[in-house]
């Protein structure tokens, strides 16, 4: 099974977590109003938190944009509750292939033959919450 960390793939390109799905922002770093630092200072992380005004509070126009940026979505949705509190969401991070998921997610149709996350989300981020499948 091909499984890499998320913060693997982040030193490779800008992935930005938020609200379940993973952002490239590689073309908007340099554009953020917010400034590069902020966006920066979030990438292989969770930003769900600082972009819903725990730093500040974005606009629609914002959310539309960073829906455009999506390349991956988290196998399971995002963390709620105490599971969040027990493991950091950056340590239960992993990328597989389509093909090695049995989840609606999967398709065959998506394999991408390198094992990397692609931009045209050929792979999903799969998260698991109960630690002993990986
Ligand atoms: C990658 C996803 C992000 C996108 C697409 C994005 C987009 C934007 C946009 C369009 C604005 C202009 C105001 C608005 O329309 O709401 C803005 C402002 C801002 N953003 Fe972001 N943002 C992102 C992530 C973040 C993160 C992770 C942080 C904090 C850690 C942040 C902090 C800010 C701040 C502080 C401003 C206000 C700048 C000012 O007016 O002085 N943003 N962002």
């Amino acid at each position: 099974m091909v499984c890499l960390a998320v913060q693997e793939q982040a030193q490779k390109r800008p992935l930005i977590l938020v609200s379940g799905f993973i952002h490239d922002v590689s073309d908007f770093l340099e554009e953020h109003p917010g400034g590069r630092h902020l966006l920066v200072k979030m990438i292989g992380k969770d930003a769900t938190t600082a972009f819903f005004g725990g730093v500040y509070d974005h606009s629609n126009a914002a959310h539309n944009l960073l829906a455009m940026k999506r390349v991956g979505v988290l196998h399971g949705g995002h963390p709620h509750g105490l599971d969040e509190k027990l493991i950091p969401p950056s340590q239960r991070l992993k990328i597989a292939r389509y093909n090695e998921l049995s989840s609606p997610y999967a398709s065959s149709a998506w394999s991408d033959g390198e094992g990397m996350l692609g931009v045209s989300g050929e792979l999903v981020v799969v998260q698991d919450w109960s630690l002993d499948v990986w």
